[in-house]
């Protein structure tokens, strides 16, 4: 309720307003409105925050740049900055990628040269490929970046390392000498984001700005390795493990909410002729489209909480020197990252068609939300990247289950018990356990297949790196396969142990059977090809499909409002509670700044001359036409 925090209307702001007013909206959030203990924003307010505010800035000075202060950061060093950054006294970002390389991290050209005369390291950018370029709040807002580049010591390359790089000045915010700053300009969203480019030539650093956890250099350049340095690469693990809840399944929450809505809302056509128009709802076509969307929201969800813990248990290890866990939670990470941003962001565009014509109107909030969530395909690990480093893992853990029992989540690819699937009726189909053994079934063919196809290719005389190469479409499928046994897996597990009332478990329950269905119908190939449904079966597990809708179809609403969303967080004309539609688009599209005049005059100027010609003519005044 306070007016500090409702949201103008985005679509009606030119860019450089937005990201002011999001500066404006974030600051006052998190340093007036929420109560803290030390840095963390603490109380049901932040909650509300992350579901609310449509425009952060300082999400990466927050979710990246900071947790890397605490990841990378020897005590002293975290006793330094993190004060300033918690409270914003300093900004920074993560400056990783460069204009030249993103996902090949080994392929960076940014070098940190140590200066041992005057225990300095010298920072350059050596080409305009080596130029930092995307990372966020970077162009306008930072004063530091957390500068990931080359150390080098007389001469020899020790690998990407992390440094503090004060970028602009404290007073007056100028860039420092050495330093070309800005934003990259006009994106297909993060409007309110300044993300920048960064070119440094020359620029000296105190030795003591290398942030030193992992590993050091003494005055007199001796290197000192102190850690596993896989664990350089852990702040990119920990934003995949958290941006999931945050922008894959609460964007799409959003999305299915407003859709949903609108489709119990929006009557167009008849189904019985004799009957009056139906609400689209009513189309199985249309909760073919909606009801899925909905379904994946909450096993997203519930597989996201699953890989928190995971993270969360994990680090406590880490504290203790034990990162055995890295290796499985990489892979993780990776593939949840790269398989859920892809069904996120494809299921967000699936219910912004299905709203028609208004679903394409920027009054419906749904291309805010479709465009922003498919940046999740590509930022912290590209997609395909991420699922082959999520492959790699499974290949290895394959020829390992040849003679080790594995546990953890690739424990199915050691299990050779019977896994032929017994369904004779759609309802077997819809039996959570058969589901669930459908899936790790088809996934543990899936890896072995591609491993098979890799091998023998190997035994015919191929080199491995082009083995794997030739084979990455097969090894991206047994990526995703392996995801998507872990989200049916993990979201049976998390409803079965949910302590909830017996008419929402049923609910909860008919959504992850639909879930896995839709899974199991858009990739029947697989499931047939792997001897884990007959054909006669995968026409049931259509059938079981189709009778989920029907039986979710009464409640598809009820569903979306559990979401919560209040009308000023979806800022949709399409999705708000009231229902009012039509009157919300047109109220909405008289505020566009093109109505503020009834004559646009600056086109008008074009118009005039042709319009007074025809105006002549109609009133017998003019000449014929010219044609
Ligand atoms: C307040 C809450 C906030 C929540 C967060 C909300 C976020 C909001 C939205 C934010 C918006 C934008 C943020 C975006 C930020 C960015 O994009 S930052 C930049 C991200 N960049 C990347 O992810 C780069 C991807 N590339 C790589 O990681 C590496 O290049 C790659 C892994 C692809 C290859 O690594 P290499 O070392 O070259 O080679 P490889 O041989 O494949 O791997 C060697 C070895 O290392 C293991 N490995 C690789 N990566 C990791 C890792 N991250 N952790 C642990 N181990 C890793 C790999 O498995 C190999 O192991 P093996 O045993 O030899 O098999
Ligand atoms: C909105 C947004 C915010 C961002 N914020 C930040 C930030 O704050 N900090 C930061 O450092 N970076 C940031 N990035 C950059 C982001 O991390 C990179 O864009 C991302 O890692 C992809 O790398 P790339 O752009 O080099 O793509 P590329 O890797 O060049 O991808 C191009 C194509 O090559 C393919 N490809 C690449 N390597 C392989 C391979 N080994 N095998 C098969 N195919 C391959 C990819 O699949 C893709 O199809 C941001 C990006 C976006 C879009």
């Amino acid at each position: 309720n306070d007016t500090s925090m409702q949201h103008r209307n985005l679509n009606h702001m030119t860019r450089e307003e937005r990201f002011s007013e999001a500066m404006r909206r974030t600051l006052y959030a998190l340093k007036v409105l929420l109560p803290r203990e030390g840095w963390t924003p603490v109380g049901p307010e932040m909650k509300y925050l992350a579901r609310a505010i449509k425009e952060f800035t300082f999400i990466i000075h927050a979710g990246v740049f900071i947790p890397c202060i605490m990841s990378y950061g020897t005590n002293e060093q975290i006793a330094k900055w993190f004060p300033l950054a918690a409270d914003f006294r300093i900004i920074g970002t993560y400056a990783q990628t460069e204009l030249g390389h993103g996902s090949f991290l080994r392929g960076l050209e940014t070098i940190a040269t140590y200066d041992r005369a005057n225990q300095e390291f010298i920072i350059n950018c050596p080409k305009i490929t080596a130029m930092k370029w995307w990372p966020g709040d970077m162009g306008k807002s930072a004063n530091h970046v957390l500068l990931m580049a080359e150390l080098v010591i007389d001469g020899k390359k020790y690998g990407m390392h992390g440094f503090m790089v004060q970028i602009r000045d404290l007073t007056t915010h100028e860039p420092l000498p050495g330093v070309t700053v800005g934003d990259i300009g006009a994106k297909l969203s993060f409007e309110s984001v300044d993300n920048g480019f960064l070119y440094l030539q020359n620029v000296r650093i105190p030795r003591e700005n290398l942030l030193s956890k992992l590993s050091e250099v003494h005055p007199d350049g001796t290197y000192i390795k102190k850690g596993n340095q896989r664990l350089m690469y852990g702040s990119m693990v920990r934003v995949r493990v958290n941006l999931i809840a945050h922008e894959i399944v609460m964007p799409l929450a959003k999305a299915c909410t407003i859709a949903v809505r609108y489709s119990a809302v929006r009557r167009q056509g008849l189904i019985n002729p004799s009957k009056e128009e139906v609400p689209v709802l009513d189309y199985v076509a249309q909760q073919h489209k909606l009801l899925p969307q909905v379904a994946t929201v909450f096993m997203a969800h519930f597989a996201a909480k699953q890989l928190v813990k995971m993270h969360h248990d994990y680090s406590l290890e880490v504290e203790k020197g034990n990162t055995s866990q890295l290796p499985e939670l990489h892979a993780l990470s990776a593939g949840m990252k790269a398989c859920l941003s892809e069904q996120g962001a494809a299921g967000a565009e699936i219910v912004r068609r299905a709203c028609g014509g208004h679903g394409y109107s920027c009054g419906s909030g749904l291309p805010f939300i479709v465009n922003r969530m498919l940046a999740t395909c590509t930022y912290e690990g590209e997609n395909t990247v991420m699922q082959l480093q999520c492959a790699r893992y499974l290949i290895k853990c394959a020829d390992q289950a040849k003679k080790d029992k594995l546990t953890g989540s690739v424990w199915y690819l050691s299990d050779f018990s019977n896994m032929s699937c017994t369904a004779q009726t759609f309802g077997d189909l819809q039996e959570p356990s058969v589901l669930v053994k459908l899936h790790e079934r088809r996934a543990k063919c899936a890896v072995q297949h591609a491993g098979k196809k890799m091998q023998n290719m190997v035994k015919n005389g191929t080199p491995a790196h082009d083995a794997w190469n030739m084979m990455a479409t097969l090894l991206i499928n047994a990526a995703r396969a392996h995801i998507m046994q872990y989200v049916v897996g993990t979201s049976v597990t998390y409803i079965s142990e949910l302590s909830c009332s017996a008419s929402l478990k049923k609910i909860l329950t008919q959504l992850c059977a639909l879930y896995a269905l839709h899974n199991i119908n858009s990739n029947c190939g697989d499931f047939v090809k792997f001897g884990c449904l007959t054909s006669a079966q995968c026409d049931l597990a259509q059938e079981a499909e189709f009778n989920l809708l029907k039986q979710l179809r009464p409640d598809a609403v009820g569903i979306v409002d559990s979401f919560d969303f209040t009308d000023d967080i979806l800022q949709s004309c399409l999705g708000a509670y009231d229902g009012n539609v039509y009157e919300r688009l047109f109220e909405w599209a008289k505020q566009a700044p093109m109505n503020k005049t009834e004559v646009h005059q600056d086109s008008y100027q074009y118009l005039q001359p042709y319009l007074h010609e025809g105006r002549d003519v109609l009133e017998g005044r003019g000449r014929n036409s010219k044609l």
